[in-house]
């Protein structure tokens, strides 16, 4: 059932995606060199070399399989080279799940002042030190070879929202080249390289960024361009013209996703990986997630309460501490308070994505969504 079998520099094999009754989800399980993980999977976001707020010992505590690092940000500072002389991004950060690394071309639209996009790359200013900085598809791949991620992303323009049917079509074909020249540039076995969909908003554009994608036979794939300030309806629109076209027994990663109803549509569609900052973002802000949607624990509503963020939740904050104490934390810019919202919201994600799995295993999976549905309010 590893339809890798045979395929070089491969370690991401997929075995046979256990289907539940409907078209797309699927539950299955990701070989790399750290390990073999269950999905769909939410891969917490490690943008600097660690996931902000909590320890590698409290991420492996919750569950944590596969968290995600960004080359844009370590190529920039401390620089790759540093991290490889340092033993690799695990050894650096001390952390032995798996990882996986985003290829720059999102963070530098997304960060620097963009300078200029050529066929060649991006030449863009840092946005740490206002320095002229490039990256092309070749630059990328060194870098995260370098850092040594299990999982690495093709270098790739994120196609901003919206855009011109002409300049999505130009820049489709463009990322489809650099994933081609990824692919020549990835030298490093025991190392799986991703390509990424693009396409915008487009029909038409999406299938033929995938088969050509897919042509290039890569062991799994991104799918961008999406959750860039599209419309929900037209997220699903676009993972339903994709998914179908990308092969059943490779993994499908959805990049910058997201809130749990998206979560649970997209594994409808046959999304098996995830990753947002979304989770640690609003923590850092005082909101926590919940099933029924969110709360703002930082509100004088809870100044008195002492029931936990959720009574039916495993998560350190949940089992030992009460709205009351996280709420008096976050007032005072307590960075414990930080710490705690942030271990419940990674928790709940972690553990959303391990029940959609259990309930696809169980064949439940559509009233699983539908009973999530009802009771989330977005
Ligand atoms: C760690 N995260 C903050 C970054 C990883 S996901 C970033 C990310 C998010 C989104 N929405 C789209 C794209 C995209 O189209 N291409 C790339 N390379 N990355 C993307
Ligand atoms: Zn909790």
């Amino acid at each position: 059932t590893c339809a890798f079998a045979g395929q070089k520099k491969v370690l991401a094999a997929y075995e046979e995606a256990v289907k539940c009754g409907y078209s797309g989800a699927r539950a299955g399980r990701l070989h790399t060199p750290h390990g073999v993980f269950d999905t769909p999977m939410f891969m917490p976001v490690g943008t600097q070399a660690t996931v902000k707020a909590v320890s590698p010992r409290e991420l492996k505590e919750m569950g944590a399989q596969i968290i995600l690092s960004n080359t844009y940000h370590l190529y920039l500072r401390p620089g790759t080279e540093l991290v490889a002389e340092a033993g690799g991004l695990h050894r650096f950060m001390d952390w032995d799940g798996g990882i996986l690394t985003d290829s720059g071309g999102f963070q530098v639209f997304s960060l620097g002042p963009l300078r200029k996009i050529t066929e060649e790359g991006a030449a863009f200013r840092s946005h740490i030190d206002g320095s002229t900085q490039f990256l092309s598809p070749e630059i990328a791949i060194k870098a995260q070879m370098n850092l040594g991620a299990d999982i690495i992303m093709a270098f790739d323009e994120c196609i901003p929202y919206p855009a011109e049917y002409q300049y999505a079509k130009l820049s489709t074909e463009r990322t489809t080249r650099w994933a081609e020249r990824s692919q020549k540039a990835h030298t490093r076995s025991g190392q799986a390289l991703f390509a990424i969909v693009q396409g915008g908003m487009y029909q038409d554009l999406r299938r033929v960024s995938a088969n050509d994608l897919v042509s290039l036979d890569f062991p799994g794939y991104g799918i961008g361009g999406l959750s860039v300030g599209e419309p929900k309806p037209v997220m699903y629109e676009m993972l339903e013209q994709t998914v179908p076209l990308l092969p059943e027994n490779k993994p499908r990663y959805l990049m910058g996703v997201g809130t749990p109803d998206c979560l649970v549509e997209a594994v409808r569609y046959g999304i098996d990986m995830f990753d947002c900052v979304f989770p640690t973002r609003v923590a850092r802000n005082g909101t926590a997630m919940t099933k029924s949607g969110r709360l703002v624990v930082k509100n004088a509503a809870y100044a008195k309460d002492f029931l936990p963020i959720d009574e039916n939740c495993g998560c350190y904050a949940c089992q030992n501490f009460s709205r009351a104490y996280i709420r008096h934390l976050l007032k005072a810019d307590e960075i414990f308070g930080l710490r705690l919202t942030t271990i419940h919201n990674l928790y709940f994600l972690l553990d959303f994505t391990k029940k959609m799995r259990q309930a696809i295993l169980e064949d439940r999976f559509l009233s699983f969504r539908e009973e999530f549905l009802a009771q989330y309010c977005k």
